[in-house]
């Protein structure tokens, strides 16, 4: 879930005023002018007052009202671009206005564990959210939105130790290995089906495999069709769409002017619970019948329909503290899509750059197919106890993740409280935090060549990683501290798994159609590769 970038709050914006009439327009800027001339002394007025006393982090000088939000949108360069060379400039902790909004971006490990480790509790907390981002998180009611408090508490104690924790994880190999199945034997359909035999998408395949398996997880219906799948998937995509950034986010007084946005939005979250409903409805009827067979001698219900335990189980009563009652139909539609949504694109981003770096080094290549070879063989697909077991393939999942962070930031974290300082600058309350991660895991302070991809450094004595920064803040791509990811072991697990099982059943080459790989780096929902990884790939032959 990484942050959005403001210059697509522009495009957005100037597709928002290339739909509307001239007449529309002259009207609307006279409009724009008295209200932004009102707003302009308002703001003014009242950003003053709001940080009157208070010594902010360093940033580029803004102007008044937008701050520095056309600096970044006319940069020319992505935000992520764009703060890497701003730190240049400004160092590890740096301000940015972007409108009403003030940004803190913090990028070095010693101010990431003071953020999120030293002074974990103060920055628990989450920013104040626009209402399209409100109605499809119903009011802050997810794990990953909700403010630090009980209702947080809550929630992420039960997605932990509900779903995510490792013996939850092993329960579910059955959905890992039926999932890796199909994405195997789809494939192998599209090389064979492409004009030269052999091409493969890999972005593609790998998010939907991930679905696949997150879908399993959540509702426990093993009998859904690919067709309905690849529909669910489109509506959950169309639903990252809609709670884009957008210009009314950092500019509140143009949301009139959004009104189209706020009924798209609002009709897709229909279409979200019209989607979802139905799947919540069907696993709660076939709770009803396992628990009549329970109490009567009849067989249980059949395993390739449904499975025994899902999360959408663990909150359907969910007692939340500070709460009445259960979670509404609605909250219901939230929390599953919160889980679906967790781990996919995250996960498959990883997979693309790590297909990338295979095809790019065949010797990585060669190391991790002897690994499989002498581990499993090419008797059986691999599964993830023996993921387990491959040093080589932990060591190249480590430094995936550290070269390339699926994120670039963390989820914004916001102070819980008035009065937080970083490195000795006031954070003020209503800011935004944000922890700009490669910057850490490619600190030539902490790592030996750190630009090269080399998965031998974690190997034998070489150097060390903890993910979850708590011995040490050296690379944190799923966070640190209390809102660190709780998808962590899930993610690797997936992530190991799906790169066993390509290289088990495909020989990797550069296709030779493209152009020479290149890592360039673009945002979508996640960051990922700026040219999409089409790769040749040969069957093995395999004996199962
Ligand atoms: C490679 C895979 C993944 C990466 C790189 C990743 C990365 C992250 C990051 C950077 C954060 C923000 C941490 C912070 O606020 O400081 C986060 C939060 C979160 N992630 Fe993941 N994630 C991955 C997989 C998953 C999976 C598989 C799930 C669940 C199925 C998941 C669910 C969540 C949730 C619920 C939060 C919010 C936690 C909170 O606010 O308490 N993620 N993730």
């Amino acid at each position: 879930m990484p942050m959005q970038q403001p210059t697509s709050v522009v495009h957005a914006a100037m597709e928002e005023a290339s739909l509307s009439s001239l007449s529309f327009l002259q009207l609307a800027f006279t409009a724009v002018a008295a209200t932004a001339a009102l707003a302009l002394a308002v703001a003014v007025t009242r950003y003053n007052r709001r940080y009157t006393g208070l010594r902010l982090p360093p940033g580029p000088p803004g102007w008044p009202v937008v701050g520095n939000l056309f600096q970044v949108a006319f940069s020319g360069k992505l935000f992520i671009h764009y703060i890497r060379d701003l730190r240049k400039e400004y160092g590890p902790i740096l301000t940015l206005r972007m409108g009403e909004r003030t940004l803190v971006i913090i990028s070095s490990a010693e101010l990431a564990h003071e953020a999120l480790v030293e002074k974990g509790r103060e920055f628990a907390s989450r920013p104040r959210e626009n209402t399209t981002r409100n109605i499809f998180s119903s009011n802050k009611f997810t794990v990953n939105s909700a403010v630090y408090g009980a209702e947080w508490r809550s929630l992420r104690r039960n997605m932990v130790s509900g779903m995510l924790s490792t013996s939850r994880l092993r329960e579910f190999a059955h959905a890992r290995r039926r999932a890796m199945d199909r994405f195997v034997s789809r494939m192998r359909a599209e090389a064979a089906a492409s004009p030269d035999g052999g091409s493969v998408w890999v972005l593609r395949n790998a998010r939907f495999a991930v679905f696949c398996i997150l879908l399993d997880m959540t509702f426990g219906l093993l009998d859904l069709h690919e067709e309905h799948i690849v529909r669910i998937d489109a509506v959950m995509k169309r639903v990252l769409l809609a709670v884009g950034v957008r210009m009314d986010d950092y500019l509140p007084f143009l949301r009139p002017f959004f009104w189209r946005h706020q009924r798209r939005a609002l009709a897709v979250r229909r279409e979200q619970i019209d989607t979802l409903l139905p799947l919540i409805s069907r696993r709660r009827a076939i709770l009803r019948d396992m628990q009549q067979r329970s109490s009567s001698p009849s067989p249980p219900p059949d395993p390739n329909v449904a499975a025994p335990f899902s999360y959408l189980d663990s909150v359907l009563d969910l007692h939340i503290e500070g709460r009445d009652g259960a979670p509404t139909d609605d909250e219901l539609v939230t929390l599953c899509a919160e889980l679906i949504n967790g781990g996919t694109d995250t996960t498959a981003t990883a997979i693309e750059w790590g297909m990338a770096r295979i095809v790019d080094n065949p010797s990585i290549q060669a190391r991790l197919h002897e690994e499989i070879m002498q581990q499993v063989g090419d008797a059986r697909p691999v599964d993830d106890k023996d993921t387990d077991a491959m040093p080589y393939l932990q060591a190249f999942v480590k430094e995936l993740l550290r070269k390339h962070p699926p994120t670039y930031f963390s989820l914004t974290h916001a102070a819980v409280q008035p009065g937080s300082k970083l490195a000795g600058y006031d954070v003020p309350v209503d800011a935004n935090l944000d922890i700009f991660l490669p910057a850490i895991s490619e600190d030539p302070k902490l790592w030996d060549r750190p630009t090269e991809f080399d998965p031998d450094r974690f190997l034998s004595g070489g150097e060390t990683a903890d993910m979850t920064g708590s011995g040490g803040i050296r690379m944190i791509p799923f966070g640190a501290g209390r809102r660190i990811c709780p998808g962590l072991a899930m993610g690797t697990t997936h992530i190991a798994l799906m790169v066993a099982r390509m290289v088990q059943a495909f020989e990797w080459r550069a296709h030779p159609s493209q152009p020479p790989l290149d890592f360039k780096d673009k945002v979508e929902f996640t960051v990922v590769m700026d040219r999409p990884l089409l790769a040749a790939v040969k069957p093995r032959n395999l004996s199962f």
